[in-house]
C-alpha cells in the first residue's frame, strides 16, 4: 500500500528552484533512505511532504488519515530553560504519561521521563525527539540526520533503533542520512537526490549506478568521500557522464 506519493514537485525559494520534478513513493512498512549532497534538497523535500514548504509545481499525496512522526535535522533548546522530558513530549500533544513511557521504551530510553531535557547526552536527546515523533503511533517516521553529531557507535545502535521500531509498529520509515555505510545496509530502497532524483533502487543497485558514484565515488564501506558533482548533465534528461565516477 502506498503511504506518500510525491509528483512532478519542485520547489523553489525565490529565484531559485530547489527542487525539480521530484518523484518518488513511500510503502507501508518499508526504509527508504534519500542521500545527496549538502544544499541538494533534501530537508526541502521532507518539509514538502509533511506540508511545512509549499511546492511551486507538483504535489504530495498521502494515504487519507495517514499519522506522520517527524524528527528535524535540529532542535535548540535553550540550555537554562528547566523543561523535563515528560513536558515536553507533552508540550504540543494532549498525551498521558503512559503514553510518553511507552514512546520513551519504544525509542530505547525507558528512564529518562524525570530528566532535564538540557542534561541529556546528544545521543539521549535525539532518542528523546525520536520518543516525541512515535507518541502518537505514526505510519510513517520521518528523520532529518537523526544523528547529527553522534559518535559512531551512538549513531550505529539509533539506526539499530530504527529498525527495532519498523519491526515493532511495521511503521514506514524516510530519513536523510550522510552515513553512508548505514544507509546501505539498513535501507530497503535509496532515492539519491542533487535537486532531481539522480537515481534510486536497492541499496546495491544505487551503490553501483554511475550517478551515485558521481556523487559519492567509488570507495566501499563507510569510507567514501564526498567529492564534487560535476554538472555535465542536463536535469530533465537525467543523464550523467560515467567518466565522472571515474
Ligand atoms: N527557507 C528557505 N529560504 C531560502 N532558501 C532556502 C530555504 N530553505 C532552504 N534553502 C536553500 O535551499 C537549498 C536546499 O536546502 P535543503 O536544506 O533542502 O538541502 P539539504 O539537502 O537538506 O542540505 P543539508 O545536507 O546541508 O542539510 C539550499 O541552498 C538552502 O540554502
Amino acid at each position: 500500500m502506498t503511504l506518500i506519493t510525491v509528483e512532478n514537485l519542485s520547489v523553489r525559494y525565490g529565484a531559485n528552484t530547489i527542487l525539480h520534478n521530484v518523484e518518488m513513493t513511500v510503502e507501508a512498512g518499508e526504509i527508504v533512505t534519500i542521500v545527496g549532497p549538502n544544499g541538494s534538497g533534501k530537508t526541502s523535500l521532507l518539509r514538502a511532504i509533511i506540508g511545512a514548504t509549499k511546492p511551486s509545481a507538483g504535489r504530495v499525496m498521502l494515504k487519507p488519515g495517514l499519522k506522520i512522526g517527524y524528527v528535524p535535522q535540529k532542535l535548540h533548546i535553550d540550555p537554562t530553560l528547566p523543561i523535563s522530558v515528560e513536558r515536553f513530549m507533552r508540550l504540543t500533544d494532549p498525551v498521558s504519561r503512559e503514553q510518553c513511557v511507552d514512546a520513551l521504551e519504544a525509542a530505547g530510553v525507558p528512564d529518562l521521563l524525570k530528566r532535564q531535557m538540557s542534561q541529556l547526552s546528544g545521543g539521549q536527546f535525539q532518542r528523546v525527539l525520536l520518543a516525541r515523533a512515535l507518541i502518537n503511533r505514526p505510519d510513517v517516521l520521518l528523520l532529518d540526520e537523526a544523528t547529527q553529531g553522534l559518535d559512531q557507535p551512538g549513531s550505529a545502535a539509533f539506526y539499530h533503533q530504527i529498525e527495532e521500531v519498523r519491526r515493532e509498529t511495521g511503521c514506514a520509515i524516510l530519513m536523510i542520512s550522510h552515513e553512508l555505510h548505514v544507509v546501505m545496509s539498513a535501507s530497503d530502497r535509496v532515492i539519491c537526490l542533487n535537486g532531481h532524483v539522480c537515481c534510486e533502487g536497492s541499496p546495491a543497485v544505487v551503490a553501483s549506478a554511475p550517478e551515485y558514484r558521481a556523487l559519492f565515488g567509488t570507495g566501499t564501506g563507510g569510507a567514501l568521500a564526498l567529492y564534487r558533482h560535476d554538472h555535465d548533465h542536463d536535469h530533465d534528461q537525467c543523464e550523467h557522464s560515467q567518466e565522472a565516477a571515474e
